[in-house]
């Protein structure tokens, strides 16, 4: 399914289900109790309002007849009473409620971060950032109040409905009948337009999500585009993409005012019918004028849960185009995790071996066919070949970040896939190109590596990949903050940092996939000592193009037609004659 571009509609796996919306009612029974608080204190204060058109039929057909001012003052003293009870109520239930509403978001936004956690490679290969951040944060915002006062408001609506019918019928029949003349109309204009709402929202939801996936990758590339001036270009597409997510929007509203326009205009008609049917009947049909005034306060009253709860209805389908989002997300399956059982690997001696390993990112193109090698505990490996042989993808399947499509990987004679992922990646050490370096101080940073390193332990691993002396120049030293695009700090720095991360880490088996890349050649030649540090010990893959970084490796393997094509020592592939020895040649001569 293409959902890999933010021009592209997401399409949704399990289509438009009331069942997404029963299985949200997981988070509304966790706040049962304040929810059923808030719903008694809203059916009060509705109850107490409900009295004020009865009590105005009195004052004006026997309070003001019989000149009675003592009972006037009494009579406007108790609804101002009830006036001021039902704000405070009111008041009390909308705090209980915001509560609610954010635990309730709390709750989603834990769901889903911890599955996010959890995700394959896999998952953020298929997705623009984008279009997950947007279920995360905006569609919980959306949700979070339909399901918490929504519902409420929904039960107090209906009861709402049958009381003031109930009061209605009461203080006359015939007449309520005249108000309730107007519910088929509405209720077919209602039918007709549902459907169509439906899909107005869904589009609503996919539209901002495309906008949220562009902006998120203009954001993250707004380097490279200001280096090849596209800044123009990306707003025409910008435009483009905002301008569909507002047509789509007005669409949905225009759907939306159709009700509150119809409810007004039914509300109008029927009153005008009331006051004219009552008028005609008053006297002979022992109609009084008061009865007339308190069926039209209970007119307007009527239609107003109506054209609330048709208000509701619209927040629910837009809420359930949004639970739909949330609860793909949340049943993406995580297929790389744990077999049952899966074993705790003991500290590795790191021998690695790939016993007739076949991979395929998509069903049908295998980038590495029956692969084979066996790599001694601690040999030093490069990886090299050209570009997208898929020397990145050897080292990626090591770290089980993708399963293997045919064949078996195994460390020290044991199955990675029965392995449980944290014994066999605590034990690992990766370092890419692009070293991340998270928000927080550059102590922080060389900690993240081993939680519980002392101070000393951290200096000790800077001062071992020489990343304690530029570390020093700085004002405040390891404390200071630095962020996740690592300003403050060169590309070489963040990578020498990122070394000392993985040092203190100890691990047993080290990846570095171009990781010197960026390092100049003095520093590389400094940073050799503490490489060297590194590596001792351990079994390495390194990755590197520049291949006076691994001409001292153990072991070459050049890595092209979805296999190992050349493998031995540097003296031995140059001695080949071979593909090895032409790349080496073409660099020397470069150089
Ligand atoms: N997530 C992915 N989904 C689909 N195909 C992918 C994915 N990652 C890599 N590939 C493809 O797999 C092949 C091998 O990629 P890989 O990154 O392993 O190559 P590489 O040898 O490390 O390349 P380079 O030297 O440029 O880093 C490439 O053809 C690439 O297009």
């Amino acid at each position: 399914m293409a959902r890999n571009k933010f021009d592209i509609d997401e399409e949704l796996e399990s289509p438009f289900n009331i069942r997404h919306f029963r299985r949200a009612l997981v988070y509304i029974k966790r706040q049962k109790k304040p929810m059923i608080i808030a719903f008694v204190l809203s059916a009060l204060s509705a109850g107490i309002g409900l009295s004020a058109p009865l009590i105005m039929q009195h004052v004006v057909d026997v309070t003001i007849p019989a000149k009675d001012k003592t009972g006037l003052v009494g009579w406007s003293a108790l609804i101002f009473a009830t006036i001021v009870f039902s704000v405070i109520l009111a008041t009390i239930r909308s705090r209980i409620m915001t509560r609610v509403g954010q635990d309730i978001i709390f709750e989603i936004r834990h769901d889903l971060f911890k599955h996010l956690q959890k995700l394959p490679f896999q998952y953020y290969d298929d997705r623009p950032q984008g279009k997950i951040l947007i279920r995360v944060v905006n569609y919980v915002n959306a949700v979070s109040d339909v399901l918490s006062n929504g519902i409420i408001n929904f039960i107090l609506e209906i009861m709402n409905l049958l009381f003031i019918a109930a009061f209605m019928f009461a203080v006359d029949a015939r007449l309520s009948l005249i108000i309730l003349g107007g519910l088929p109309i509405f209720l077919g204009i209602m039918l007709l337009i549902k459907t169509k709402q439906r899909r107005a929202w869904q589009a609503v939801s996919n539209k901002s999500s495309n906008l949220n996936a562009y902006m998120q990758e203009s954001i993250s590339g707004i380097r490279v585009t200001q280096i090849f001036t596209r800044e123009e270009r990306n707003e025409g597409l910008f435009t483009r993409l905002a301008a569909n997510a507002r047509q789509t929007w007005m669409k949905a509203m225009y759907l939306n005012f159709l009700v509150p326009f119809t409810v007004d205009n039914l509300t109008t008609i029927v009153t005008t019918a009331l006051f004219f049917v009552g008028l005609l009947w008053m006297g002979p049909a022992e109609i009084t004028f008061g009865v007339i005034l308190a069926m039209s306060g209970y007119a307007a009253r009527f239609w107003q849960p109506i054209l609330n709860l048709s208000n509701l209805y619209n927040s629910f389908i837009n809420a359930i185009a949004y639970l739909e989002r949330i609860f793909e997300t949340l049943d993406e399956p995580v297929t790389v995790t744990d077999v049952p059982d899966a074993l705790e690997l003991p500290t590795l001696q790191g021998r690695v071996t790939f016993d007739d390993v076949t991979f395929a990112y998509e069903p049908g193109h295998n980038i590495l066919e029956h692969l084979s090698f066996d790599i001694k505990p601690g040999e030093s490996v490069a990886l090299v070949g050209p570009t997208g042989a898929g020397k990145t993808t050897v080292v990626n399947l090591i770290s089980r970040f993708y399963n293997v499509t045919g064949g078996r990987i195994l460390v020290d004679g044991q199955d990675i896939a029965e392995a449980t992922l944290q014994s066999l990646r605590s034990q690992m050490g990766i370092m890419l190109q692009d070293s991340f370096i998270f928000s927080g101080t550059i102590m922080d940073n060389i900690r993240y590596g081993k939680l519980d390193a002392t101070e000393e332990e951290v200096i000790a691993a800077a001062k071992t990949v020489r990343a304690d002396d530029f570390i020093r120049e700085f004002e405040r030293g390891y404390m200071t903050e630095v962020n996740e695009r690592g300003s403050k700090l060169s590309q070489g720095q963040r990578q020498l940092i990122s070394f000392a991360r993985t040092l203190l880490a100890n691990p047993r088996i080290l990846i570095l996939d171009e990781a010197t890349s960026s390092i100049d050649a003095r520093t590389e030649r400094l940073l050799q000592q503490g490489l060297n540090e590194l590596l001792k010990g351990r079994t390495s893959f390194i990755i590197a193009h520049r291949l006076s970084t691994v001409k001292n490796c153990d072991r070459i393997m050049y890595i092209s037609d979805k296999g190992v094509a050349e493998s031995g020592s540097h003296d031995e592939l140059l001695a080949l004659r071979g593909r090895y020895h032409k790349l080496y040649s073409a660099q020397k001569m470069e150089a």
